[in-house]
């Protein structure tokens, strides 16, 4: 067996881990799972006991409709996010293999709010004992509600060996712009000459942590739309948030005021799920069937969807080079501006000074 500062060919070990939110496993543990999620004081920012009593309160309303929804997928009454996240580990894990040879390397799940959670991974990781961490969350765009809380959830909970780098965001990362004008290529040339608008949907958020925090969101899926956008040749589009949850004003417009918009413009529409890598319930159900049938009732037709970049090689290769970068290995190749100080909280910022750790981010 080999230790620490050793793989199986006397190279370093290295532990990239990948974060998401984490679905549940089936009808059972949507409550718990919901019950984790706002719970998190990055997604409810009340005071202790509070935020705890209500998201009891959230979890047990909630979980009867969140539990039919869940039932619309195939994914025996939970979420394929870990399915998804599981391929996309292993075609990571082939792609940094290729790159970094004599190098053993491990790609690690950590979920934020159910199995494999990222205390446990911690704890896993911290077992394997490797060299250098990279942390690469699976959100392209930083966010305090997702990035932000996956990360600090990590750092409260790793007490392994390495160093750590952290790739806190890729908005306009090559790979992950082609992936996606690639796909919304291929969508518009099936509706043919029919006039389209492509509606680019990001997860929203409260508008007031851009506006009172400066969540650096919004700005960032801007920057992916304007990349993807022109990268595709787009004439027609409009970027639009889906997802609102609770009585706090979100960023807008919401996909469904876009989609209504397209309906009144007499277009057909190409939804491109603009912030999330994977499929899961906000896109198999809230886009594929809510908001398709919205379009239907609205007269929006032919109302395609973009597949989620999910293993999409592009993508992959571009996730493969942000970790190689951030261990000063490989490439020069600019991997996009990243967060560049505008979230001054980030880890990348202090990673900066310390030779070549964050110069991806
Ligand atoms: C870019 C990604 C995401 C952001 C930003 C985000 C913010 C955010 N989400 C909620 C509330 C819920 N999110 C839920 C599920 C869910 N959300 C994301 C991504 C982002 N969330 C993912 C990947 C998932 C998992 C989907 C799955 O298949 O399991 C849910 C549960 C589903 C539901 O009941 O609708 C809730 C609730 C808030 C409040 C928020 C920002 C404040
Ligand atoms: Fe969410
Ligand atoms: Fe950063």
């Amino acid at each position: 067996m080999s230790g620490p500062g050793e793989g199986p060919t006397g190279g370093r070990r290295l532990a990239v881990v990948l974060f998401n939110l984490g679905g549940p496993d089936d009808a059972a543990s949507v409550k718990p799972f919901l019950f984790n999620l706002f719970r998190d004081p990055a997604i409810i920012g009340l005071p202790q006991p509070f935020r705890t009593l209500l998201a009891r309160l959230i979890s047990s309303r909630r979980e009867a409709s969140a539990q039919a929804n869940y039932a619309l997928m195939d994914a025996g009454g939970g979420s394929p996010l870990l399915a998804e996240t599981r391929a996309q580990a292993e075609a990571l894990t082939q792609s940094l293999s290729a790159r970094l040879p004599g190098d053993e390397v491990k790609v690690f799940i950590a979920m934020r709010y159910w199995h494999p959670l990222t205390e446990e991974t911690a704890v896993d990781v911290a077992v394997w004992g490797p060299d250098e961490v990279v942390l690469l969350p699976l959100y392209p765009q930083f966010s305090t509600t997702t990035t932000e809380s996956s990360l600090q959830a990590w750092k409260a909970a790793y007490a392994g060996s390495g160093r750590s780098r952290t790739i806190c965001c890729y908005p306009q990362a090559p790979g992950w712009v082609t992936a996606q004008a690639k796909a919304i290529r291929s969508a518009l040339a099936q509706a043919g000459d029919r006039p389209m608008r492509v509606l680019f949907s990001a997860h929203g958020i409260p508008e007031m942590l851009v506006t009172k925090k400066g969540d650096p969101y919004q700005e960032q899926v801007e920057g992916t739309v304007a990349d993807v956008a022109q990268a595709a040749g787009l004439t027609d589009w409009t970027v639009c948030y889906q997802s609102r949850v609770g009585p706090m004003k979100w960023l807008g417009p919401s996909t469904p005021d876009a989609i209504e918009q397209a309906g009144r413009d007499g277009v057909g529409a190409v939804v491109v799920p603009v912030a999330f890598v994977s499929e899961h319930i906000e896109t198999l159900v809230e886009l594929d069937q809510e908001y398709a049938e919205l379009a239907h009732e609205k007269g929006v037709s032919p109302y395609l969807r973009t597949p989620t970049v999910s293993v999409a090689a592009p993508f992959i290769d571009t996730l493969a080079e942000a970790v190689t970068q951030s261990l000063g290995r490989a490439g020069t190749a600019p991997f996009g501006p990243g967060c560049q100080g505008r979230w001054k909280a980030c880890p990348c910022q202090a990673e900066r000074g310390q030779g070549q750790a964050g110069r991806s981010a």
